[in-house]
């Protein structure tokens, strides 16, 4: 895969969380890298599988970025992605690709996967991009973020108080955010599992299955965010909840419909 354009990946807190790497962009696709260790396991969700949606929203997005005009930069503005099986939590390599579906002069459609080292899908995305006016691009920041240690969970990277009932809320924190400061579209994917994990009371017996998630303001990764989620539906083996995420002016920066499904051990 070649590199085309003068658009890089920006390597911000939410990359550096997920340990994911650049490995190439052009204005039609884009590859990436990600380690897929044991912080994504997860008393709650199992393993969190909404994690993936870090490098899936970048792999896709930046696409759209590579072929963007000078002063516009994609923002995601709806994502759809559905969970095949686990990611690995052994410290494997997961390759995640996206390609362009479509583009016009407001933004675009991409679509993309994760694979494991087997060759196996482990997710799909599917999504829409729109184009807001910048000043400049944004660019990796000069004091690089590192990983948290092995040991430290997702959920406890991104100071995560779950009160129950389906409201949960992340603390402000640079691992949250993309290269704007904003809320990271992926991190916003984590908060909704782990919130719809919270409304059902799940004890790592359930898994989600697919998110989709429209992004209506930007969330601001330097200010709590709140996850309050509704059971819409609780069959034996299937859930579906809806999830409004706010920061604290109370105002949705994304509103999610999250399935889960009960798996037999
Ligand atoms: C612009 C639009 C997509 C469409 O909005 P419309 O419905 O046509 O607009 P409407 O005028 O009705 O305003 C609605 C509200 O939106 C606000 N607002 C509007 N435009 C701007 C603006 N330019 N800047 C700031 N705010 C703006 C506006 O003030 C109002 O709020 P208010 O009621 O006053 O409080 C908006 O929904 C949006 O920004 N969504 C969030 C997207 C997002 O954060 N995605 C996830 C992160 S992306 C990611 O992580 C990928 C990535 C990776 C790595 C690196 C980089 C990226």
């Amino acid at each position: 895969m070649t590199t085309s354009t003068s658009t890089e990946f920006v390597v911000s807190g939410a990359e550096a969380l997920l340990r994911v790497d650049p490995v190439g962009l052009s204005a039609t696709s884009a590859e990436l890298s990600m380690t897929a260790g044991p912080w994504l396991a997860d008393p709650v969700a199992g393993v969190c599988r909404g994690a993936l949606g870090v490098p899936l929203d970048d792999v896709t997005g930046y696409v759209i970025a590579s072929g963007a005009p000078q002063g516009k930069w994609p923002v995601s503005l709806g994502i759809r992605v559905d969970f095949l099986v686990d990611p690995p939590v052994d410290g494997a390599a997961v390759s995640i690709t996206g390609e362009l579906v479509a583009r016009d002069e407001r933004g675009g459609a991409t679509r993309g996967s994760v694979v494991d080292a087997a060759g196996a899908t482990v997710a799909l995305i599917t999504q829409r991009s729109h184009l807001v006016a910048v000043e400049e691009q944004p660019t990796s920041t000069a004091a690089t973020i590192a990983a948290p240690a092995p040991e430290v969970t997702l959920r406890e990277a991104l100071g995560v108080q779950d009160f129950g009932s389906g409201v949960v809320e992340l603390a402000p924190t640079p691992f949250a955010a993309n290269g704007m400061g904003n809320i990271h579209g992926g991190i916003l994917i984590v908060g909704s599992e782990l919130a719809a994990m919270s409304a059902v009371d799940a004890h790592g017996e359930l898994r989600t299955t697919s998110i989709d998630i429209s992004y209506v303001r930007p969330g601001n990764a330097a200010d709590t965010t709140g996850f309050r989620a509704e059971v819409l539906h609780r069959g034996r083996s299937l859930m579906v909840v809806r999830v409004a995420a706010a920061n604290s002016s109370g105002k949705p920066c994304a509103l999610a419909t999250v399935v889960l499904r009960r798996y037999e051990s």
